[in-house]
């Protein structure tokens, strides 16, 4: 029998890439489904349930997997952590706090969570490669793109990095937001101590840009995503056979495949 995996927003764009990803693999099983509007129907051979807490009272599954909505997010990870199960968490959407109570939580039951603001392995040498700039270079920002329907902002991929970045080096201004003449907001949000551009328009999927600047040269880092949910699935799965063994909150794919950064472990 392979690890059972219970998939939330089994529907989804991201969700049904991975329901396919799962059947494909011969060490996983496809244990559950969550998908509010397709309740009661079948997928991938499971019987979809209405609600996180529904769907694993009906399976053994091991993992959950959250890809439903940035407002649905939190209290599905909160209940599987309650009902015993690890989780791997792809919904973007929640803010430092969520994640120190979900920390909190998985620490108290035993149990591990890996959340990666972006599961694809380019997006994550991204985050990784400017990681090792910002202990270089300390001026940076960040421009995150998306299609103008995301309803969360910074995405989960920009906010991610905007904290870890903020982390080793915070971006500081060469003027003080307080002193800026004219609309504050035209530059950007501290989020963490790394500081975002959201822009929201038609055809992007997500892209997201980290430009780093000394006097007299620039370096850009950029990742950009295609129209398919394909590059999400591996991440995903590799972060659902590992959660297994871990005690506690992991976030960033890049820490499970590379290990921490020395810049991130001594500031923790
Ligand atoms: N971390 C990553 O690598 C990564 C990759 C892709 C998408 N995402 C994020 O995953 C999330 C989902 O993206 P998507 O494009 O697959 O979305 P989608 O709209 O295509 O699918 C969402 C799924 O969740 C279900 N759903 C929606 N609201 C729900 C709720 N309140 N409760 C339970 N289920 C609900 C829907 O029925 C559907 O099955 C977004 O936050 C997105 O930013 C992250
Ligand atoms: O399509 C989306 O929405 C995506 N969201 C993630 C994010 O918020 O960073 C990344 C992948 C695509």
């Amino acid at each position: 029998m392979g690890l059972r995996i219970c998939i939330g927003g089994a529907t989804g764009w991201t969700g049904s890439a991975l329901v396919n990803g799962v059947r494909a693999a011969a060490d996983l099983e496809l244990a559950g489904a969550v998908a509010r509007k397709a309740a009661g129907q079948e997928i991938g051979g499971v019987k979809v349930a209405a609600s996180v807490a529904d769907a694993l009272s009906a399976t053994n599954a091991d993992v959950y997997i959250d890809y439903t909505h940035p407002s649905a997010v939190k209290a599905n990870v909160l209940t599987a952590l309650d009902m015993g199960v690890a989780v791997v968490v792809g919904t973007s959407g929640m803010s430092a706090g969520d994640y120190g109570e979900i920390s909190a939580k998985a620490d108290k039951q035993g149990l591990g969570v890996v959340a990666s603001g972006n599961f694809s392995l380019t997006a994550c040498l991204m985050t990784r490669f400017s990681l090792l700039a910002a202990e270089q270079v300390p001026d940076y920002e960040i421009l995150d793109y998306a299609k103008s329907t995301k309803p969360d902002v910074p995405s989960g991929t920009a906010q991610e990095l905007a904290e870890r970045l903020g982390r080793i080096q915070p971006s500081v201004p060469g003027v003080p937001i307080d002193k800026i003449i004219g609309p504050k907001e035209a530059r950007g949000a501290d989020v963490g101590g790394g500081r975002v551009h959201s822009i929201r328009l038609p055809s992007y999927v997500l892209a997201v840009e980290t430009i780093f600047a000394m006097n007299g040269e620039r370096l850009q880092i950029r990742h950009e995503a295609g129209s398919s949910a394909e590059p999400y699935v591996g991440g995903t799965l590799l972060a659902a056979r590992r959660v297994v063994a871990l005690k506690g909150l992991v976030r960033g794919l890049d820490n499970l495949l590379f290990g921490t950064l020395p810049a991130e472990a001594k500031k923790a």
